[in-house]
């Protein structure tokens, strides 16, 4: 049952939730340890405990050709559905793409930042219990937008035919690497390089706790977007928003894991019970464990006074969605701290959100919203700064840089400022 929860009670619960993520550092560093040492023959004795499934050095590796036949095994609505989802998010990245910008100063020096892309990404696409054709298309399009070079992909293998969505969203993106191992070890491999998978300079995607986790291990030997674990929803609703479409954007989150979590804040206490009500008769029908476990484990209910104190409350969880169901919702807008993405209106379900808006779904989990952002063009490109001086610009400013060399103690750095005075001034004026 969905519980209805103090304040305390419902810190408490996310406190413990974000300690049983911590429980498994040691399995993953098992695996880490596992990978490092035996490459490819530790890929394909952990695929097999883990998985299930049977690999071999030569299946590791997915054949690109069913990539490029993928097309043929889904509906025609579901291409229409996929090929639209393609555009409307490589629409959005175009449109919010960092841009060069260059500035002079008044000497006449050139300054600014400059972008570029990140030369090899990796990208884990989840795919343990559902198939993510989304996620394809959330984590890869930005890198296509970003121009990266070298795009691999990543999934968990099955003991049945790969899913062929998830295959002709690659075949959309124009990806042909596709490697299937999954969870903590598809990480390390990407992070390291083995016999048949090339190490990369970025890791991207979501994933559950072991794919997270294996992350936060191998960042800073490559870059790693944000931790995108685990699904969450907070959901504030004031007496205009119809229950039923409540319930349902909680269950929407909760069946993505065990582990997920739907928190509802309302200060209409009949609508917290008519949602309790609904969800109860929406588990019976769609008979989700991991949805009940994750709903009666770590979601809940809490009532508010008003909804200042609903976003109060919602920033100090940080979570990944926060959905306004609530009349005038932009009013509150500004006094949103953390999360993710923010949905506002009755009519802005999340799972608009995860397939066809446009941003990526692929957003920071676990309070993590505090300090890190979901999935943006921004990840796949390096901010690069530049200067170029004027002999007018270097003359007005180089004694001022030389102060604070002598002050630092570094008398080289003062001599490389003082030689290029006035009198050894070569004539050579940067071209701008
Ligand atoms: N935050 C986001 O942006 C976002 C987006 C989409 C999905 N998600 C999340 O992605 C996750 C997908 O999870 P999933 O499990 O279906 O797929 P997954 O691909 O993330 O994980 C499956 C892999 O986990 C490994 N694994 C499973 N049990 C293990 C164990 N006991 N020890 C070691 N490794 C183990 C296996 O190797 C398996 O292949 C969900 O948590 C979902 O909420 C998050
Ligand atoms: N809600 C997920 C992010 O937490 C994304 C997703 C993919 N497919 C369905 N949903
Ligand atoms: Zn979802």
């Amino acid at each position: 049952m969905f519980p209805v929860l103090t304040e305390s009670e419902l810190f408490s619960r996310l406190k413990k939730r974000a300690q049983n993520f911590e429980k498994v550092r040691d399995a993953v560093k098992k695996i880490k340890e596992m990978v490092l040492s035996s490459g490819d023959d530790g890929l394909i004795k952990l695929t097999y405990e883990l998985d299930g499934v049977n690999l071999n050095m030569s299946t590791i590796k997915f054949p690109p050709r069913e990539i490029e036949e993928s097309e043929k095994f889904i509906s025609p609505s579901l291409k229409k559905a996929l090929d639209l989802a393609f555009e409307r998010i490589f629409d959005f990245h175009e449109k919010m793409k960092p841009q060069n910008k260059l500035f002079f100063d008044s000497y006449g020096n050139l300054m600014g930042k400059i972008y570029k892309p990140i030369d090899s990404v990796g990208v884990y696409i989840p795919g343990g219990s559902a198939a993510y054709p989304s996620s394809v298309l959330m984590n890869i399009v930005p890198a296509l937008v970003a121009g990266v070079n070298k795009i691999i992909a990543v999934t968990p293998p099955k003991t049945e035919p790969m899913n062929p969505a998830v295959l002709y969203a690659l075949k959309l993106c124009n990806v042909k690497e596709l490697y299937t191992v999954g969870g903590a070890q598809a990480i390390f491999a990407l992070a390291y390089g083995t016999e048949t998978i090339p190490r990369v300079d970025k890791i991207v995607g979501p994933g559950n706790v072991y794919v997270s986790e294996a992350k936060r291990e191998v960042s800073g030997v490559v870059g790693i977007d944000s931790f995108a674990g685990p699904s969450e929803v907070v959901v504030i609703a004031d007496s205009s928003a119809n229950p039923r479409w409540v319930a349902a954007d909680l269950l929407a989150q909760a069946e993505h894991d065990e582990n997920a979590t739907s928190i509802l804040l309302s200060c209409d206490d009949s609508l917290i019970e008519e949602v309790r009500v609904t969800l109860q008769s929406f588990l019976a029908t769609l008979e989700s464990e991991k949805a009940k476990l994750s709903l009666f484990n770590w979601g809940g209910a809490l009532k508010v006074k008003d909804i200042y104190e609903a976003i109060e409350i919602s920033n100090r969880i940080a979570p990944e969605h926060l959905e306004l169901m609530v009349k005038s919702p932009m009013t509150y807008v500004e006094y949103i701290k953390n999360a993710g993405a923010v949905f506002l209106g009755l009519f802005s379900a999340e799972a608009l959100g995860d397939y066809i808006m446009g941003p990526s779904h692929v957003l920071p989990t676990s309070g993590t919203s505090r300090f890190s952002s979901g999935l943006s063009t921004e990840d796949f490109m390096k901010e690069m700064s530049l200067i170029s001086a004027t002999s007018t610009g270097f003359l007005a400013l180089s004694h001022h840089a030389g102060e604070i060399a002598k002050a630092e103690g570094l008398p080289a750095h003062r001599l490389s400022l003082q030689i290029r005075n006035g009198r050894e001034f070569t004539g050579c004026e940067p071209r701008h």
